[in-house]
């Protein structure tokens, strides 16, 4: 059995009618690190509670090493919890706060100081063992918490956001010692975060969750690759994805047909591309796209710039666009390029339920 932690159609409705959680299963094997990722609202929070027992699901089994936990305590499941904002007892020391994490465990005085400096020494914390929880920086504080979650050695560590409050720099810091830290110890988490790229950054699985309902459980490559959904295709990404809504009898002129098989029955869809794959060039450059299944001028109304690579925009066949501008490419704003995509690059859409649909573009071969 290395199912450590496994939810089973679970769901849940708040009084007044919030259907927060709706028949959400997902399953984490030992060791794997799970993120939750969905807008403000869509249920990650609550799905979390459940696990750890601070809500009870209306339906649905939760188990925890193979046990149903349904009817457990908090405090007797095997799962510790780390929040946003992690309630330190201000007046405690560091030591002091960090051996909350092992109340229950009855160990002696010199085992209980050698794990609790052990962990110090893991998270950086070593030389403020001694210092009162109020005198520590926000991400002094979120180290002290993750320390005392992972001090209780639960089989599920779950994590509510617990970065969100930190500057950008201090986070990309602490996903990495999340990271070292659970790979270490082979800690089974599951992490909650609004955050697309952290999620990308931290998951072993993504689970991308809108309206109380997963809309996929995947490694994040997948995802990325293949949206199941145009939620999933929208919320994650760097840059957002370019949508046309296109009918197959009569698609906008940048579309070219010989190079683009269309689902089977589908009047219309929504065709997805990812600026990161719809590529410019000059307009009187070697040109190298006759086989692109979208093809046509743009002119540059902005650029963006992600650090790492540099995006222009504009509006391309009725809809506004997005797309990448390869080094070299020496663009001002108001300059006039060409945009290719190769077919691989589309991702088609239902645009009634929002399904990817089964036909995934590929080149068509004369
Ligand atoms: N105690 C409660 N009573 C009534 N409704 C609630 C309660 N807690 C949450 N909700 C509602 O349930 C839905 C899901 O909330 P939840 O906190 O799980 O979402 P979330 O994805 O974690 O959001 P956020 O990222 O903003 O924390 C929301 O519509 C929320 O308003």
């Amino acid at each position: 059995m290395n199912n450590m932690l496994e939810l089973t159609a679970i769901s849940k409705q708040y009084p007044g009618g919030v259907q927060a959680v709706d028949q959400v299963s997902l399953t984490l094997k030992a060791g794997e690190l799970g993120v939750l990722v969905g807008p403000s609202g869509c249920g990650k929070t609550t799905t979390l509670r459940m696990i750890a027992g601070l809500e009870k699901p209306d339906q649905g089994t939760i188990r925890i090493r193979g046990q149903a936990v349904d009817g457990q305590r908090p405090q007797d499941r095997d799962a510790a919890m780390m929040f946003q904002s992690s309630a330190l007892f201000p007046w405690l020391s560091v030591a002091e706060n960090l051996a909350f994490g092992l109340a229950k465990k009855n160990l002696d005085r010199r085992t209980h100081r050698s794990q609790i400096e052990a962990i110090a020494r893991q998270l950086q914390l070593e030389d403020l063992l001694e210092r009162k929880a109020r005198t520590l920086s926000g991400g002094q504080r979120q180290r002290v918490a993750l320390g005392r979650a992972l001090l209780k050695e639960a089989a599920v560590l779950l994590m509510d956001e617990p970065l969100s409050s930190l500057d950008r720099q201090l986070r990309l810091q602490l996903q990495d010692e999340i990271l070292r830290l659970c790979r270490q110890r082979g800690q089974t988490t599951l992490l909650v975060t609004h955050d697309q790229s952290e999620a990308l950054n931290l998951a072993d699985r993504l689970v991308v969750m809108n309206q109380g309902r997963i809309e996929q459980n995947d490694i994040p490559q997948r995802i990325v690759a293949q949206p199941a959904t145009l939620f999933a295709a929208q919320f994650i990404g760097e840059r957002p994805i370019n949508l046309w809504t296109v009918r197959s009898a009569a698609p906008q002129s940048i579309f070219q047909p010989s190079q683009i098989v269309w689902p089977d029955g589908a009047d219309t869809v929504v065709i997805g591309v990812r600026p990161q794959q719809l590529r410019a060039r000059r307009l009187n450059s070697a040109s190298g796209s006759e086989e692109a299944a979208l093809m046509g001028e743009v002119v540059i109304e902005r650029f963006h710039w992600t650090g790492a690579q540099r995006f222009g925009s504009g509006r391309l066949g009725g809809s506004p666009v997005e797309f990448s501008l390869p080094e070299g490419v020496n663009s001002q704003i108001g300059d006039r390029v060409v945009l290719s995509a190769d077919a691989s690059a589309l991702h088609f859409f239902d645009p009634e339920t929002g399904r990817r649909l089964s036909c995934t573009a590929i080149p068509v071969s004369e």
